[in-house]
């Protein structure tokens, strides 16, 4: 039950950042295109250079190994990487309760990942991060290339193991009306910083 913290961070155009997501938390960012909304996910799960500093619970960014904060703080990036040749290669176990809660085929652990639909692969994608446990997520477009149906579906799945597992969480996200459905809090990017919206609905 940690909250994610962040202290005057900064990273290309984005400067002095401060924001505390609270543990189950989910904190929706919003802004133009190439404002650096995915560049400031990437600066909080430490894969690019950033100054400033990133908390988890009492937990400084820069006293753990950086593979070690990447599996505690975890990045569901718009476009995900796969080593292996099979989904189920990618996952620490093969439980099948979370294809079915996201409307996948029981059987797609077996499937080669070349023959995945884009929304597939972003819907395995979540799961095999959610999979490893982890203490806060990024999630940049989570839904980006899902039908209505499946982004309601995996909005609601994405919140109830936001609640359960008291995850801070921090959402980029594009769509007023998602943003209304999940958000405890939204953030735009405004004039190199971000700036708390009022909540619609
Ligand atoms: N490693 C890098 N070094 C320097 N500049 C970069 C790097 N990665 C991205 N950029 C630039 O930083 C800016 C922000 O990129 P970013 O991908 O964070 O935007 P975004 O807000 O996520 O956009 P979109 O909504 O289109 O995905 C862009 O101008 C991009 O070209």
């Amino acid at each position: 039950m940690a909250t994610l913290a962040l202290n005057s961070l900064a990273i290309g155009d984005l400067k002095n950042i401060h924001l505390q997501v609270a543990a189950g938390e989910i904190v929706c960012l919003s802004g133009a295109s190439g404002s650096g909304k995915s560049r400031l996910l990437r600066a909080i799960a430490d894969l690019d250079l950033h100054t400033g500093n990133v908390h988890l619970g009492d937990t400084n960014q820069n006293d753990m190994p950086g593979h070690r904060w990447r599996s505690a703080v975890m990045m569901v990036p718009a476009e995900s990487a796969w080593w292996h040749e099979t989904v189920g290669e990618h996952f620490p176990e093969r439980s099948k309760d979370a294809l079915q809660q996201l409307g996948l085929d029981a059987d797609a652990f077996d499937w080669e990942v070349t023959r995945l639909s884009s929304g597939e692969k972003q819907r395995l994608a979540l799961a095999r991060a959610l999979a490893r446990k982890p203490a806060a997520l990024l999630l940049d477009e989570p839904t980006a290339n899902l039908d209505k149906d499946s982004t309601e579906r995996v909005e609601n799945w994405l919140r109830d193991i936001i609640e359960e597992q008291q995850l801070p969480t921090l959402w980029v996200a594009h769509h007023e009306d998602q943003i209304a459905r999940v958000a405890d809090r939204h953030f735009h990017i405004v004039d190199n910083g971000i700036e708390q919206q009022e909540m619609t609905g």
